[in-house]
């Protein structure tokens, strides 16, 4: 067994992870922190741990930052700044940290300063960080201390591009033109527990909106993602819309691409199946099926639909995931079976919950 710390335990992204977490075979969840609700247990305040779950949030003082340090993981399911200010410390312990946010995604240092507008408190531990997402890194993971969790965006785009960019690399020949539209829509979860106006019921219930058109903090992220698959000398330019949708979990991002002459002259449903055939949690469904947000519901599983229209010279790509679990927890919990040398499906066979 390995003993595992959350921090940051009562966000929509730290209950995910307990409630994983504990279904966990080879782990043991001792240390759970909230500053707000330090004291409380934490079946107080989700009845949904009752029976599952007795510990008592700590606050983040020296004495928990201490017995953090004890752990074998952290997992820091805290705004952006939160992990980067205790990694060195923790690595230096020997324990591993994953962290939800984006304090490790991003090796531009530029860029998580400018996106995420504050000063990076140890951009030299930058380098070492291994960006968490399995299907593109498992190799690096497994030596990995320190894991920047994906975020839920990049995720459904990195994975719904990759066979296409590595078949573009293998035949080094534009398949797809330059230009990629990645139109993507959350659940409201999306945007954590804390109140705000914007994401009150009468807001966004029976409404449906565009955000972040302008530029979104996880375009760089996305594109970071294509920058490692591309050995080719064709870049790719994204254009990336989120969306918010009155639903609680979910994403669902439709990639738009024009094909070239040589890329229609390959059959992408194929391609995709071969290219995820030993992956445990990438779906490619049948050619005429379409995906649901519902059919990944609460489990780690991302599903995948390609439609190839030659006629038009189109090709869309369908990706839907939980952005909770694939996008967040279920990903993070994946990174630590990898990270700890485990079968990394341990803990996340549940099937998706429908309706
Ligand atoms: N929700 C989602 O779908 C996804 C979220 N993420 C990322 O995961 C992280 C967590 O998200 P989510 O669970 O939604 O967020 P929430 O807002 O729901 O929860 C944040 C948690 O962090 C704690 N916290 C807040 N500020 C601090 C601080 N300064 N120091 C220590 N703890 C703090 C809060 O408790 P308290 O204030 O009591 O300490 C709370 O437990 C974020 O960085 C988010 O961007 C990534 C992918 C998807
Ligand atoms: C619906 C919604 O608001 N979603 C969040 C993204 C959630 C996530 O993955 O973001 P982080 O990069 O913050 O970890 C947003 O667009 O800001």
């Amino acid at each position: 067994m390995i003993s595992a710390a959350i921090v940051g335990g009562t966000g929509y992204t730290g209950i995910e992870l307990i409630r994983l977490l504990s279904a966990h075979p080879k782990v043991s969840i001792d240390l759970l922190t909230s500053r707000s609700e330090a004291g409380t247990r934490a079946d107080e305040i989700f009845p949904s741990l009752r029976g599952i779950s007795d510990l008592v949030f700590s606050d983040l003082g020296d004495e928990t930052l201490y017995a953090l340090q004890k752990c074998d993981v952290v997992f820091f399911a805290t705004p952006h700044g939160v992990a980067m200010k205790q990694a060195a410390a923790l690595t230096q312990a020997g324990v591993k940290v994953i962290d939800l946010a984006a304090d490790f995604r991003l090796q531009s240092l530029a860029d998580f300063e400018h996106w995420y507008q504050q000063t990076h408190s140890c951009p030299e531990l930058l380098k070492t960080a291994v960006y968490g997402l399995p299907e593109l890194n498992r190799d690096k993971l497994a030596e990995a201390f320190i894991v920047g969790n994906p975020g839920c965006y990049p995720t459904t785009a990195i994975l719904g591009l990759k066979p296409i960019i590595e078949m573009q690399n293998k035949q080094a020949v534009r398949l797809i033109e330059s230009r990629i539209v990645i139109d993507a829509k959350s659940g409201v979860s999306g945007a954590g527990r804390q109140a705000s106006l914007a994401l009150n019921y009468a807001e966004t219930t029976d409404n449906f909106k565009a955000y972040g058109i302008g530029g979104h903090r996880h375009l760089p992220e996305i594109e970071q993602g294509i920058e490692q698959l591309l050995v080719s000398q064709f870049s790719q330019q994204v254009r990336f819309l989120p969306h918010l949708v009155p639903m609680i979990r979910g994403m669902f991002s439709s990639i738009h691409m024009a094909l070239t002459e040589a890329g229609a002259g390959i059959d992408w449903q194929q391609e995709f199946e071969d290219s995820y055939a030993g992956e445990a949690f990438i779906d490619v469904l049948p050619h005429g099926v379409y995906p649901d947000t519902r059919s990944v519901r609460a489990s780690n599983r991302l599903r995948i639909a390609i439609h190839q229209d030659n006629e038009r010279g189109e090709l869309t790509v369908l990706v839907v995931q939980d952005n909770l679990v694939k996008g967040a927890a279920g990903q993070a919990v994946q990174n630590m079976n990898v990270m700890f040398a485990f079968d990394e499906t341990l803990g996340l066979n549940a099937a998706p919950i429908v309706p």
